[in-house]
């Protein structure tokens, strides 16, 4: 690096104004006169400044009366009293001396507005909020289906991401036919600063590599996975950031991607996707992949800035921060269902309606993502059956109706999962109503194969086999064709014997059923059962994976975007001038576009080349000249999309940009890297 001269003798004497760099930090000093005394403001900053969300003086930023409550009436009732708190305390940070930005004083004027109009009912919704569990947003709600024994096989409790619809829900009624989860891709790696430095080399020139990209994040479809209840256990995913780049050329090494499995027939759409918006994803074959957040790219290091003008630059980029998300999934079925079911929406529902509801939802939930129904007459067993194949603990009592609402179990048996639904015992006459069963035997529907229970100590299984098959053909002449298992139960009794042989003729003769899939059981001892799940298996393998057809135009995208992206282009941005001033009487402008927030957030601020470069970024984009026209005035506060923002200043000189650095790397305590030196300096 070429050593410089001291810039010292050529600003002393000068006002701070004449620096021609700043920041928010620097600006925020000047206005507050506070812990750095009483200087006159010094946001005479040039256009290219750290962008960070505050600097220092918050406390006389949070002390200013509000501009206008009314402006922002129409947030206010969406904050709740836990919101407030939640964001004073965000606000003034862990430092506790923070001061806001713009954005972010604008911001509390917000919260201040909330301070005089929050009410009474307010405060009971934000009550009623907690008492449920519920996420300030409403998003993710964690907690197991309380009160819903029959999942207990299904999974097990523990926070995770299952959406509602209605936030004000109690926790049992949350799904698990949709989940909504976090997802984030790998940040890209640092680039580095380094010079080649060996002996006798004296210019060795720079060798600092790029940093490594982020890891992508993809969903894939597994025909292993029956329902999105693992998302409950699990519900934030990130990808693995790149590494930095090292000296001697070495670049870094790119994130892993994540691969989040979800079940088929899942539709993720992003979070708050407007109606009629093509999803990311629907996922219908196993292994099916579709990309949804991808990694950030690794920041380069010096050695590719090397110029022929500039053969020793001092600077590299940071990583881009990978994307974060909310998305929503959703099992197509399941959709369907809730709305066949949900009944009308009801005026302010009563503890009695609510529980309906509740039940009704249960049901759904409890079907739609069953494989196998387990049908049969009252009192044959159905539910021992359950108990025995999973970890569901159904009701099991020996009168007929023990069972009143599904039950649903996942059996794990040979590494793989299937889900049973075990059904209320149908009647004769069942298809129009009588009994309990009719009205779940359009879940019925849902499942791919059936295990008929016969109850071995009846007087006429067969008689009950084929008043049950009547029923389910009155029903729905498709369910009749759905594939059977028939499972001859309570063969620990005695008396089971005497129909037997008879009852297995029967159905492999007169009904044509593969004498493989007449098993006979004792659900109680668990005898035979493991033959009945290996039969029932080859069944579905048989069938082979459910056949889905696409119901959405999702964009199901796979291929990494070009690197080089018609919409991410430095000339792509737009300038908005904030109508509300700031409370010191200075403006705010937004300026949003992927390319420059991106830039902005890829600069390494630590670097005074870096905020040189930017600067010059900002005027070839022709954004500075945008600014201009949009009326900016020196101290003015630019905001860069999300990433930050920064003091507006038509000084450009050497001298200022560089003194400003100075200031600004003191004031958050770093050292000072690359530039040690007065820039320009000759050696
Ligand atoms: N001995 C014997 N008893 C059984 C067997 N399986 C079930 N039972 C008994 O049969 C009775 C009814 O069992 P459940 O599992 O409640 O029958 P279900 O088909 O679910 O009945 P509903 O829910 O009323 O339709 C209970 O007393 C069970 O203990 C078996 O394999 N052997
Ligand atoms: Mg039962």
């Amino acid at each position: 690096m070429q050593s410089r001269a001291q810039p010292g003798a050529s600003t002393s004497g000068r006002a701070p104004h004449a620096l021609s760099y700043g920041s928010v930090n620097q600006c925020r000093a000047g206005r507050c006169a506070g812990p750095r005394g009483g200087a006159p403001p010094s946001h005479a900053a040039a256009a290219a400044a750290p962008l960070r969300g505050g600097g220092r003086c918050g406390p006389a930023r949070a002390a200013s009366a509000p501009q206008s409550t009314g402006e922002w009436s129409d947030k206010l009732l969406s904050l709740t009293k836990k919101q407030r708190k939640r964001k004073d305390d965000s606000g003034n940070g862990s430092g506790g001396n923070r001061s806001r930005g713009g954005v972010q004083q604008l911001q509390q004027q917000q919260r201040d507005a909330v301070e005089v109009q929050i009410t009474d009912e307010d405060l009971a919704n934000a009550d009623l909020n907690e008492e449920f569990g519920g996420d300030e947003d409403g998003d993710v709600f964690g907690g197991g289906l309380d009160g819903w024994g029959s999942s207990g096989g299904a999974g097990g409790g523990g926070g995770g991401g299952m959406v509602s619809g209605e936030k004000r829900l109690p926790q049992a009624v949350r799904c698990f036919d949709t989940a909504r989860i976090y997802i984030k891709s790998g940040d890209g790696g640092a680039g580095c600063v380094a010079f080649r430095r060996e002996p006798f080399v004296e210019h060795g020139g720079p060798n600092g590599g790029n940093g490594g990209r982020g890891g992508n994040v993809w969903a894939v479809a597994d025909e292993s996975i029956n329902s999105l209840l693992p998302f409950r256990n699990q519900a934030h995913f990130r990808a693995h950031n790149g590494t930095p780049g090292k000296g001697a050329m070495q670049d870094g090494a790119n994130g892993t991607d994540l691969e989040v499995r979800v079940p088929l027939g899942t539709i993720i759409r992003m979070k708050g996707a407007e109606e009629g918006e093509a999803p990311l994803a629907e996922l219908l074959t196993h292994g099916q992949k579709a990309l949804l957040l991808v990694g950030g790219r690794g920041g380069r290091g010096n050695l590719s800035f090397k110029t022929g003008k500039n053969t020793a630059p001092a600077f590299a980029e940071r990583g881009e921060a990978g994307r974060e998300e909310y998305v929503d999934l959703e099992l197509k079925t399941g959709l369907l269902l809730l709305l066949l079911l949900l009944p009308p929406p009801p005026p302010p529902p009563p503890p009695l309606l609510l529980l309906l509801v509740l039940v009704l939802v249960l049901l759904v939930l409890v079907l739609v993502v069953a494989d196998v129904g387990i049908v049969g007459i009252p009192n044959a067993g159905k539910s021992t059956l359950l108990s025995v194949l999973t970890a569901a603990r159904p009701k099991i009592a020996n009168y007929p109706f023990t069972t009143l609402v599904p039950n649903l179990g996942v059996c794990e048996m040979d590494f793989r999962t299937t889900v049973f639904a075990d059904v209320p015992g149908l009647l004769e006459g069942a298809h129009e109503g009588h009994g309990l069963g009719h009205q779940f035997l359009r879940h019925v529907q849902r499942c791919r194969v059936l295990v008929h229970v016969l109850d071995g100590t009846s007087p006429d299984p067969v008689g009950d086999y084929r008043a049950i098959n009547l029923e389910l053909e009155l029903f729905n002449p498709d369910i009749r064709d759905k594939p059977q298992v028939v499972a001859y139960n309570k063969t620990d009794v005695p008396d089971s014997g005497d129909y037997w042989e008879f009852v297995r003729e029967y159905l492999v003769e007169e009904e044509g059923l593969d004498p493989a899939h007449v098993v006979p059981i004792s659900a109680a001892t668990g005898r035979g059962v493991t033959d009945l799940v290996r039969a029932v298996r080859g069944v579905l393998d048989e069938l082979g994976p459910a056949e889905m057809e696409a119901s959405t135009d999702a964009l199901n995208r796979t291929k990494l975007p070009r690197r080089f992206d018609s919409d991410m282009r430095m000339d792509r941005f737009t300038v908005e001038k904030e109508p509300l001033p700031l409370p010191g009487g200075e403006q705010l402008y937004y300026v949003r576009g992927g390319a420059i927030e991106r830039f902005a957030q890829m600069t390494n601020w630590d670097y005074y080349e870096a905020v040189k470069r930017f600067q010059r970024v900002l005027d070839v984009s022709g954004i500075s000249q945008s600014l201009r026209d949009a009326g900016i005035k020196e101290g003015d506060s630019v905001a860069l999309g999300d990433v930050g923002e920064f003091v507006w200043s038509e000084e450009r000189g050497d001298a200022a940009v560089y003194s400003a650095w100075l200031e600004d790397m003191r004031s958050r305590g770093r050292n000072r890297q690359g530039v040690a030196a007065w820039p320009g300096a000759k050696k």
